[in-house]
């Protein structure tokens, strides 16, 4: 069996007990519910039981006696009987189908909301059709085992006892050999699990593999298109679903295995019992009555044991599943990602009060934005690999622009997302206004800060929400300004103006309208900090011109970082810092670092020093 694609927590299997058991926090709140439903399924489930009893009394009495009121007397028991378990069938349906959609929308709830919480470098672990799939099919797994299986195994396992109890008081050498197939089902069953648990495990991760094409493919279809590539995506997505089909093809041969065993043996065991009753009724041992309520009371028990097999299987699958969910909400951020916020290491007044003061002191040492032996190494980096950023130091004054320049991967963006801590920097610290960002709470550090990256991310939601979503509580006249800043009035004539819908990532959009819109949101909260991951990229010469004009109006209020591949965007910076070998090698102006830096003017002329091309 092939390993799946994606599979970043490739777990260590529990028992299917244990990890069913892991679901009992979210059951809590509906578990009387629950207890009421099973509770009413194995009443349900024993008047099936009854009902044989009733035949022997009408068999052995009214029938034998030939006596007609007795016969409808026994009809109308058996009509209630037959009633009162169809009734308690729809009330168990009744009681827990709302409370168990209740317990998927929290589950899935609480997935998404851990999912929004758990660092960049997760989601650059987990391919997104693996969170998708334990979201969706996964949560809906759980459901259907908690509405059904749960409760049949229950009633099942009830029926099967009290089933026996009442054969073997009957008759008990008949009951006896009913009861010879358990050992051998039971040894069966425990060979099933192990092999089906497997199985069910790469079925789920390769369906996961699955979304993750298909989700890359529909989101990279112009890729896909312009290089002709529809072919090779096919092959590829054929090739997965192969794998799919055959892990299916294979729980369904163990299924069908188990299932055939599970129904074979008892009907063996049925017929020998038949045999040997029907003997007995003739040697007069045994009254026709207790043969037929014997062999009604097998027959009703059929279900329940030849069920078993299909809901061993879908408890598996339910197991693997919750592990599945369960591998999501248990990760954690890793070692050096800290959940929790250190203790402050700078004494300092309070970040954003205070600033207009800092801000008229350039020369302060501790206002502004610094970085101080900043180091940086991708958690997922081979071991051997030296960290991106290798000691930065850089101090960016309250009110400066710094651009930010340096080689294609030589950590530019790496840098800019420590600041708002998307990543967290493995030595050194960062500090706005002299408070180390480690000790700032999230929300308020993502209020100080604001950032726009190069690859503009808009969301299914219209122009208006997107940008707004930049600050909180601002409304019509920042939204009318941020556009204003950033050149985006393009946005009041489009069919709805700030009400239209763009679409899923904004694909409506050209590549300069999203790159405006997302430095609209960037500056709409009139951020104290502003970080700008190569902002201008995607514009044309003109609308780069009006950009910057306005762009240069909000920088003169806020203390910016903004990294810069050409010419044009350093001269928005008050001054400009090299970024080189994982250090900050040159700090000052443009027409100083021209002059004086080779590496610098290179850079700019255009000349090709790629980071992978030099010696470090
Ligand atoms: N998620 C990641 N996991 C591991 N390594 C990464 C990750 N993201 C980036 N890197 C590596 O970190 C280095 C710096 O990347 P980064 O994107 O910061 O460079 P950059 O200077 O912004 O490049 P560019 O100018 O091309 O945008 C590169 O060698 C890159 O391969």
């Amino acid at each position: 069996m092939t390993e799946t694609r994606g599979d970043p927590a490739r777990p260590r299997r529990r028992s299917t007990v244990r990890s069913l058991l892991r679901l009992w926090p979210y059951v809590r709140p509906v578990r009387g519910r629950l207890l009421a439903a099973a509770l009413m399924a194995v009443l349900g489930s024993l008047m099936s039981l009854v009902i044989p009893l009733a035949l022997k009394w009408m068999v052995d009495g009214p029938v034998a006696d030939r006596e007609p009121s007795g016969v409808w007397l026994g009809g109308l028991v058996l009509l209630v009987l037959g009633s009162a378990e169809a009734s308690l069938f729809w009330a168990r349906r009744a009681l827990t189908a709302r409370p168990l959609a209740r317990v998927e929308a929290d589950m899935r709830a609480s997935l998404y909301r851990h999912l929004q919480r758990l660092p960049v470098s997760f989601h650059d672990r987990w391919p997104s059709g693996q969170l998708l799939s334990r979201a969706t099919t996964d949560l809906m797994l759980l459901r259907i085992f908690l509405a059904f299986p749960l409760t049949f195994l229950l009633v099942n396992g009830v029926t099967i006892v009290a089933g026996f109890l009442i054969l073997l008081t009957q008759e008990w050498t008949l009951g006896l050999v009913l009861l010879a197939p358990v050992v051998p089902l039971i040894v069966l069953c425990r060979y099933f699990e192990e092999r089906y648990s497997q199985a069910a495990r790469t079925a789920q991760d390769r369906t996961g593999d699955l979304t993750t094409v298909v989700e890359e493919s529909v989101l990279g279809i112009r890729v896909v298109k312009g290089f002709g590539r529809h072919r090779g995506q096919e092959r590829a997505f054929a090739a997965l679903a192969g794998g799919v089909r055959d892990t299916e093809l294979r729980k369904a041969g163990l299924l069908g295995a188990v299932w055939a065993v599970i129904m074979i043996l008892p009907e063996l065991a049925l017929g020998a019992a038949l045999v040997l009753g029907v003997m007995r009724v003739a040697d007069g041992d045994l009254s026709a009555g207790t043969l037929v309520a014997f062999l009604s009371t097998a027959l009703a028990l059929r279900w329940p044991v030849e069920s078993m097999g299909f809901l061993l299987a879908i408890t598996n699958e339910s197991a693997t599943a919750a592990d599945r969910f369960f591998e999501v909400m248990d990760s954690r951020p890793p070692a050096g990602e800290p959940a929790s916020v250190p203790a402050p290491r700078a004494a300092a007044g309070k970040a954003g009060a205070g600033t207009a003061k800092a801000a008229d002191a350039w020369g302060d040492e501790a206002a502004g934005l610094r970085l101080e032996g900043v180091e940086f190494r991708y958690p997922d980096a081979p071991a051997d690999a030296p960290p991106v950023l290798r000691g930065v130091d850089l101090h960016i004054r309250p009110g400066e622009t710094m651009a930010l320049v340096g080689t294609t991967g030589s950590g530019k963006t790496t840098l800019t997302a420590l600041i708002p801590r998307l990543h967290e920097a493995t030595a050194g610290r960062i500090t706005l206004d002299g408070q180390d960002i480690a000790a700032l709470p999230r929300e308020r550090l993502r209020r100080l800060v604001s950032v726009a990256f190069e690859d503009p991310t808009l969301f299914s939601a219209t122009v208006a929400e997107n940008v707004l979503m930049g600050a909180e509580g601002a409304g019509e006249p920042e939204l009318v300004r941020a556009l204003a800043v950033a050149q985006a009035d393009f946005a009041h004539d489009l069919p709805d103006g700030t009400a239209t819908q763009v679409g899923e990532q904004g694909l409506s959009l050209s590549g300069g309208q999203r790159q405006r819109l997302a430095l609209a949101r960037a500056v709409v909260g009139e951020p104290r900090f502003l970080v700008l991951d190569d902002p201008l990229s995607a514009l044309d010469v003109h609308t780069e011109a009006m950009v910057e004009a306005a762009l240069r109006k909000v920088l003169a209020t806020t203390t910016a970082l903004i990294v810069a591949h050409r010419p044009s965007t350093v001269l928005l910076a008050d001054r400009v810092a090299l970024l080189s070998g994982g250090r900050v090698t040159a700090v000052g102006t443009h027409h100083e670092l021209l002059h004086g830096n080779r590496e610098y003017a290179a850079l700019m002329s255009g000349e090709p020093r790629g980071e992978e091309g030099r010696t470090r």
